[in-house]
């Protein structure tokens, strides 16, 4: 009897799987031979018929949407909303390592179910994945799969999911993107790779800089503002749509080498968690390189030239027009680099200036551009007009309240015997808050407070002894030119004198 049995429960699932198998090959057939024509039309018919009689709707958000690359970003927002908010109650998660991420991101995985609650109504998701019809051959890699967020909820629901529900998914999950990505420092490529299999602009590394506002040496009410100065960029939103302004903000930083222009940057960024677009003026070809460049940089990023007075003959057309030739503008020409003529060629001044707050500046908010330079008086004052660059920084020598945050950064100390001394010396001598931070940092694992501090004084001295010996060469230098100056004159007024004799005569 068991044997029997056993046969009998054996032909029963080989005849079951046959049966399974063969609905599979026919399905299979069906989808091949049937024209797709008939097919749209089934599938339209069956939702129709659904609609009739069910008082539930259903929102569908897909991956890719037509004519545009990358996944589309209703999608990726629906995503990072569910694995942020109910993930936790679906059973399959799928996990992703991010291109270039530390962190592992979790999602809803395909064909899986969660269901959310929103100011008392009911919400169902579902993840759908298609695969293509077999006999269409396709080159793309999304288009071999699509997946879809399938939203479903009640009929009577629906004015508060268009109003209310699906501008929170997307407000929270761009929020919580945000939150998760891994923050990156990008770097434009030359243009003669951007026509390449990938045909990237900018290429990325993870932003690691360990720099903040802790650690940045600068006087602290000085420091205050413009952390204040970032707040009210970052949450202003509606403020800059208030008064008809693009979202951006530039900041000019400017002061000598050492003083912490590109350390700012870097902690400006790791303040407001933006990515840092690290822009090479130098290998962009031309203004239209430059606009490409502008478009493909995201929101809630920094955009940076750094030393923009070295990058670029920035200085426009005005001084060409200039026709003075005294001795102040011959100097001026001598240390600007030549103007720019074959604009086509060339970044210009105005391709600049367009870029910075012409149209392009419209195409996406939140964006800040920083310059820096050690020169600012060789910008031009157009590029650095408020508006442009709303709020110059000028980063200077180490004052003591900067030495302070060094002292405390490289040596863990607040106060200490030596420190009337250095406050002294650095009221006399410019030294870079660089140069301090090099004499402070201890020579071995035990840090010896006082032979750091003790090094930093001796640097001061010395440092000052430099500065009055060169201010003594310069005292003595311009006496020298003064008594040439007076013979030159003495000499031509003599010569003067003759000439107008020989003229009398
Ligand atoms: N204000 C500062 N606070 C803390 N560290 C600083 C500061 N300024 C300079 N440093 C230190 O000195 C180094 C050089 O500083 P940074 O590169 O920021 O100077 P910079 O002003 O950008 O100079 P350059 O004009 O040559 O580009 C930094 O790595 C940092 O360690
Ligand atoms: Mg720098």
């Amino acid at each position: 009897m068991e044997t029997i049995a056993g046969d009998a429960h054996g032909y029963g699932w080989a005849g079951l799987w046959s049966a399974v198998a063969s609905l599979i090959f026919l399905w299979s057939m069906v989808q091949q031979y049937v024209p797709a024509q008939l097919e749209e039309y089934l599938t339209t018919l069956s939702r129709r018929l659904h609609a009739a009689i069910s008082p539930y709707v259903t929102i569908t958000i897909d991956e890719h949407v037509p004519d545009s690359f990358g996944r589309s970003e209703a999608y990726l927002a629906a995503e990072a909303y569910l694995s942020a908010t109910c993930a936790t109650s679906a059973r399959r998660l799928r996990a992703d390592l991010a291109a270039g991420s530390d962190r592992m991101s979790v999602a809803v995985d395909d064909h899986e179910e969660v269901v959310d609650e929103f100011r008392g109504a009911k919400l169902w998701w579902r993840k759908t994945k298609t695969l293509p019809r077999s006999n269409v051959i396709s080159w793309s890699a999304h288009e071999e799969e699509r997946r879809t967020y399938c939203l479903t909820f009640h009929n009577r629901h629906r004015g508060l999911v268009d109003a209310v529900y699906l501008p929170h998914v997307l407000a929270e999950g761009r929020a919580a993107t945000v939150r998760n990505r891994q923050r990156r420092l990008f770097t434009n490529n030359p243009s003669s790779d951007w026509s390449g299999w990938d045909g990237r602009v900018w290429s990325h590394v993870k932003l690691e800089h360990p720099s903040t506002f802790a650690t940045l040496g600068m006087h602290p009410a000085k420091k205050q503002d413009i952390i204040d100065d970032l707040d009210m960029f970052r949450d202003g939103k509606d403020y800059y749509a208030s008064v008809g302004k693009a979202w951006k903000r530039g900041y000019l930083l400017f002061g000598p080498p050492g003083t912490g222009k590109s350390t700012m940057i870097a902690a400006m960024a790791n303040y407001l968690d933006y990515d840092v677009y690290d822009l090479e003026l130098t290998a962009v070809k031309n203004n239209t390189e430059l606009r490409r460049l502008f478009i493909e940089t995201t929101g809630k990023s920094i955009i940076v030239i750094e030393d923009i007075d070295c990058s670029i003959d920035l200085t426009g057309k005005r001084k060409t027009k200039k026709k003075k030739k005294d001795k102040s503008s011959k100097k001026k020409k001598k240390m600007a680099p030549p103007v720019a003529m074959d604009e086509e060629n060339k970044v210009t001044l105005s391709g600049l200036l367009n870029f910075i707050d012409g149209l392009w500046s419209a195409c996406g908010g939140e964006r800040i551009i920083v310059f820096t330079t050690n020169h600012k008086e060789k910008l031009d004052p157009a590029l650095i007009r408020r508006g442009r660059m709303d709020s110059h920084i000028e980063m200077s020598y180490c004052c003591f309240e900067s030495f302070k945050v060094l002292a405390k950064n490289y040596l863990h100390i607040a106060d200490h015997e030596l420190f009337h001394e250095i406050q002294q010396l650095l009221g006399e001598v410019d030294m870079s808050p660089a140069d301090v931070a090099e004499n402070l940092m201890p020579k071995s694992k035990a840090k010896d407070v006082d032979a750091s501090l003790g090094k930093l004084i001796k640097a001061l001295k010395e440092a000052k002894e430099e500065a009055l010996a060169k201010a003594s060469i310069g005292a003595v230098n311009e006496e020298e030119a003064e008594d040439d100056d007076e013979e030159d004159d003495s000499s031509s007024s003599s010569e003067e004198e003759k000439n107008g004799k020989n003229k009398n005569d």
